[in-house]
């Protein structure tokens, strides 16, 4: 049965709607990053580039490091793009966008997102590289997806949400695990940090910061610094993790998160050279994935 064409839209060029992208664009592996300008800062490593597409703030850049195709590509800021995004890299591989019908046998990409994060405990400093091993979702995108639960770990979500006295207007957060064959890829001791990272839906109020505005849960940093769940405790803030993790899971594409840590909001700390460990934090991500 095929799709309707305002279910999955796409450009007169054949294209996906919001990334402009066909099938053969796109390499099995993908760096996202939020900033565009990230991609052509990644893009300085490769040995060639085969292909440039961009619309809005999705940037798409193919081509070759070490002999492996990898695409990179721009999310923007936020889960919400990333409902976008996630959708799209998974109709590109497993529609037929012409005939807008499911393809039988379905393709697994490996998305890797590289980002910047804010540290949420003072014994992980600013310039550190934390790896996501679980998100927790604070944005609700994925609450959307009728069988969601089914890659959740609602027990740890039950703990985190009393812990932090969450308020039940905002939506419920939602614990994903990240793939453990990207996550040991990634991970050296020494050189990375294993965590739990808080996908948040905004950068100022969704993550506690107050300028003006007073926030709806009071002291909500301490309470998620203090939280505890088994081994593990919550590293660090950003704002794509979760929902890309959630997604892929759901998918079947294998999804990891690797941040440079340019704030730490405990100690009040921030990174006086975010673009020197941002390229360092980028080769080395590189080299785990030419592997
Ligand atoms: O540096 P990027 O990848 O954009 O990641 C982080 O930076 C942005 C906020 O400044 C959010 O997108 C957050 O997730
Ligand atoms: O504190 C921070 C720093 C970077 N990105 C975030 O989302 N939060």
């Amino acid at each position: 049965m095929s799709i309707q064409s305002s279910e999955l839209i796409t450009n007169d060029d054949g294209s996906i709607f919001h990334l402009h992208l066909l099938p053969e664009d796109l390499a099995d592996t993908v760096i996202l990053v939020g900033d565009p300008g990230r991609v052509e800062t990644i893009a300085t490593y490769f040995d060639s580039v085969e292909l440039k597409k961009s619309n809005r703030e999705f940037y798409t850049l193919t081509g070759t490091y070490k002999n492996r195709r990898l695409s990179v590509l721009s999310t923007g800021i936020g889960p919400d793009n990333i409902d976008i995004v996630i959708n799209e890299l998974d109709a590109l591989v497993n529609i037929d966008l012409k005939t807008k019908e499911i393809r039988k046998e379905k393709r697994s990409l490996n998305i890797v997102r590289i980002g910047t994060s804010g540290s949420v405990q003072a014994d992980v400093p600013v310039n550190s590289f934390v790896i996501s091993e679980k998100s927790i979702g604070c944005d609700g995108v994925l609450r959307f997806y009728g069988n969601a639960p089914q890659v959740c770990d609602q027990d740890f979500e039950k703990a985190f949400a009393a812990h932090c006295q969450w308020t039940p207007e905002a939506a419920h957060p939602y614990v994903v695990n990240a793939s453990p064959l990207l996550v040991s890829r990634l991970h050296t001791e020494g050189i990375t940090i294993k965590g739990v990272t808080l996908t948040a839906v905004g950068f100022y109020g969704p993550q506690g910061r107050v300028l003006r505005l007073p926030l709806a849960m009071p002291g909500i940093n301490d309470r998620i610094t203090a939280f505890r769940y088994k081994d593990y405790k919550v590293t660090n803030y950003e704002m794509e993790s979760a929902a890309i993790t959630g997604l892929c899971n759901l998918l079947g594409h294998h999804a990891a998160t690797i941040c440079l840590i340019i704030a730490n909001r405990m100690t009040g700390a921030a990174s006086a050279d975010y673009h020197g460990y941002m390229n360092k934090l980028i080769t080395y991500t590189l080299d785990r994935l030419a592997l």
